[in-house]
């Protein structure tokens, strides 16, 4: 909807209504029409503002109406009539005017800004390009170079960036649509030709082409030709170009995938957990004061995520070296990041100590000391003696029993993990993982928390693993197992960096150590030296591969020693290692091409997915796919494991796994889990319905 009054006597005000962003659904575009109509044809109006309600101008085509048939009217013409108006129209732009919405700005004679709005063309991140004009009137107005950068990077610029881009006429720090309508009253009347972005000359640039040739190697063809349109073809012809680009992009594969992940994101924000705890019925609770506890590389990187998140942080170190490192690494990484952002680091929100009893009066406790639970045990028995009653103990453990470390407590239920992903300061990551005696208020907070830290925060019920980890088990095992049957790293590697992931499985364990997964599978007694013989590729009645354990027994832990499953300098050392291995097993080698490494990786991967959805580990499919494109670097533009499976089609996931379990029956993770059996005997339904099919008590299946 848009609501149409006249203020100031003279002056048309559009507001855009249709909360929370405005986007421009088919009854807001019906309604601005009219209103525009309205305030054209009214003797007693002279020039027109454009607003949204709730302090927000727009945030874009209303993105769920993607991929349903059209309804209502086209951005574009109505864009044009603003455009080819006779009287001033003039954007009060607040809070965000982003995709569609700057589109619109753009089709505007003048733009008033406050000066928090943030302005982008964000089409890019959802596989689109802005194709209501402005790959057309941006390059007019500021240039090609800056107006390419914007288009294919999808970046919001702030109020006083876009000033100096142009973007904008004038920044406010007052309320921007009484500014608007200020300066609307005072340009009434005034020539409006060289006002209409649609009629400027592309501002000229040297070396346009070598510009656009560079940029096509780097981002989105799609993008740069449309820009390119603008910067050598007349108007029209260059709206027709961005018209026949944007139907080819519409319908893709990534595009779909981009805007589901969008609203995934957002979807895990609704948790709930087996246990009736929710997010609409659960107050989480204010956090001014976190203590972190161990200060090695993931507690420094909590300790500055706090802090930037302007909690006041009490970090605890009890080796003295180790604490005079980390109060020197953590001022440096505050500096750097103050450098990155343009501002200056903020002084005193951080106190260290080597005594646990710093903790005493904290709000919240985050405790990153060393992977081991009889460690931990300790510690959460002095915290929950030392620290008030009410605090919240938070571990940061990525495998170890949640449950068992509540049970070490005086209050359980304010027990929880949160487990976040290193570098921690930057990872967007963070599972909170809630045990049988976590109280809903306990989640809440650590959700809430995990937000204002500026990241995604999934919750996720207790087991081996978590949700992240325990996938990842699958897809590492079945990478030791296509090299026991005659892959190389390489090759699995290649695989899946063409798939899309920024690195593959063995380059991405030689960047994080061969030896943390080492430590956990002798912890569970599954790495054991010395084995030969048939026993040694068998634990717990199942296929194992001792590959990993081996190769740290060779000192090689990845790219921390030099060697892993790479040498980082010529050496054939692991390529005979192989032969050697297969040789001793009796491993017939033999060629693997690139769908069996992707199917057995990717395919177990989701099948554990499946496997965790029936356990209730997590609420829905999208909680999964937020982890693995947040935290474990599955391409955003295949929407995550799950959104993969429903884009594959559920029926050949597990015909696939099915014939591949045929052929390693001692694998059992490679039989279709009963949930998926389950969704692909009642039709496959789509990924949004998937949630209510596994629902417990009201279960379709
Ligand atoms: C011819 C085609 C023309 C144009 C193409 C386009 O315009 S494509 C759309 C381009 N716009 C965007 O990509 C902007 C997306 N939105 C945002 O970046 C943020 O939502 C925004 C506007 C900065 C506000 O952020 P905030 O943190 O305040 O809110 P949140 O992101 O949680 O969103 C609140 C709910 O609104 C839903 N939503 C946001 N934008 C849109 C949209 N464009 N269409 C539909 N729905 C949108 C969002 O999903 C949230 O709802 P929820 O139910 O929680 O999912």
């Amino acid at each position: 909807m848009a609501q149409y009054t006249r203020v100031s006597g003279s002056v048309g005000l559009i507001t855009l209504q249709n909360p929370p962003v405005n986007a421009l659904s088919a009854a807001v575009r019906l309604g601005i029409g009219e209103a525009v109509q309205r305030a054209l044809g009214d003797q007693e109006v002279q020039s027109v503002v454009i607003c949204g309600q709730n302090g927000l101008f727009c945030g874009g085509a209303d993105i769920r109406e993607f991929g349903k048939e059209m309804t209502g009217p086209p951005l574009v013409p109505m864009i044009h009539a603003i455009e080819a108006a006779t009287k001033p129209v003039v954007a009060a732009i607040e809070g965000s005017a982003l995709g569609g919405g700057l589109e619109l700005a753009l089709g505007c004679h003048y733009r008033i800004s406050h000066c928090k709005a943030r302005l982008g063309l964000p089409e890019v991140t959802l596989g689109l390009l802005p194709a209501a004009g402005g790959t057309q009137r941006l390059p007019r107005l500021i240039g090609v170079p800056a107006a390419l950068n914007l288009i294919t990077t999808g970046h919001h610029v702030t109020a006083a960036e876009a000033l100096q881009l142009g973007i904008v006429d004038q920044v406010t720090e007052h309320n921007a649509v009484d500014v608007a309508v200020k300066f609307a009253l005072s340009v009434t009347g005034k020539p409006l030709h060289d006002r209409r972005v649609s009629s400027l000359e592309c501002p000229a640039a040297p070396d346009l082409d070598s510009l656009f040739e560079e940029a096509m190697l780097k981002v989105r063809v799609a993008c740069v030709q449309a820009v390119r349109a603008a910067a050598t073809l007349p108007y029209a012809r260059g709206m027709e170009r961005e018209k026949a680009l944007m139907a080819t992009l519409f319908g893709s594969g990534q595009a779909r995938a981009l805007q589901y992940f969008f609203f995934a994101q957002r979807a895990v924000g609704r948790w709930s957990t087996p246990g009736g705890a929710r997010w609409d019925t659960s107050q989480p609770r204010p956090v001014r004061t976190a203590a972190v506890i161990g200060l090695g590389t993931m507690g420094r990187g909590i300790t500055v995520a706090l802090a930037q998140a302007g909690l006041s942080v009490v970090a605890v170190e009890t080796q003295a070296k180790q604490l005079t490192e980390a109060r020197k690494a953590v001022a440096g990484m505050l500096k750097r990041a103050a450098v990155r952002r343009g501002t200056t680091p903020e002084p005193g929100s951080i106190t260290y100590s080597d005594q646990l009893q710093a903790a005493a009066r904290a709000d919240l406790v985050i405790e990153a000391v060393f992977e081991d639970m009889e460690v931990k045990e300790t510690l959460f028995r002095q915290l929950s003696a030392v620290c008030r009653p009410d605090a919240l103990l938070c571990t940061n453990t990525s495998s170890l029993d949640v449950d068992h470390l509540a049970s070490q407590t005086r209050h359980p239920h304010l027990v929880l993990g949160m487990h976040f992903f290193a570098p921690a300061q930057a990872m967007k990551l963070l599972e909170v993982v809630y045990g049988a005696r976590s109280s809903p208020t306990a989640v809440a907070t650590a959700m809430q928390l995990g937000k204002t830290m500026g990241k995604v925060s999934v919750a996720v019920g207790n087991c081996r693993g978590f949700a992240g980890n325990r996938m990842l088990k699958r897809y590492l095992e079945q990478a030791f197992f296509l090299l026991e049957e005659g892959a190389t790293p390489e090759g699995v590697d290649r695989a899946l960096e063409e798939f899309g992931f920024a690195m593959g499985v063995f380059r991405m364990s030689d960047l994080s150590g061969l030896d943390v997964g080492w430590r956990v599978r002798k912890a569970e007694g599954l790495a054991q030296s010395g084995l030969t013989g048939p026993s040694a590729r068998v634990r717990q009645g199942r296929r194992y591969s001792p590959l990993g354990d081996l190769l740290c027994e060779h000192q090689r832990f990845g790219q921390k020693s030099g060697r892993g499953w790479y040498q980082y300098e010529p050496d054939p050392w692991l390529h005979r290692f192989l032969e050697e291995y297969r040789a001793r097993h009796g491993l017939l080698p033999r060629r693997i091409d690139q769908q069996e490494v992707l199917e057995r990786c990717l395919f177990v991967l989701i099948n554990e997915g499946f496997q965790i959805l029936e356990d209730r580990i997590v609420a829905g499919p999208e909680d999964i796919d937020a982890i693995y494109v947040l935290g474990y670097g599955w391409p955003r533009h295949r929407g995550g494991p799950m959104f993969y499976a429903h884009m594959v089609g559920l029926e050949r996931v597990a015909q696939r796994l099915e014939h591949y379990h045929q052929a390693h029956p001692e694998v059992p993770y490679l039989q279709p889990c009963g949930l998926l059996r389950r969704l692909v005997a009642s039709g496959s339904p789509p990924i949004h319905r998937w949630r209510r099919a596994i629902a417990g008590p009201h279960s379709q299946l």
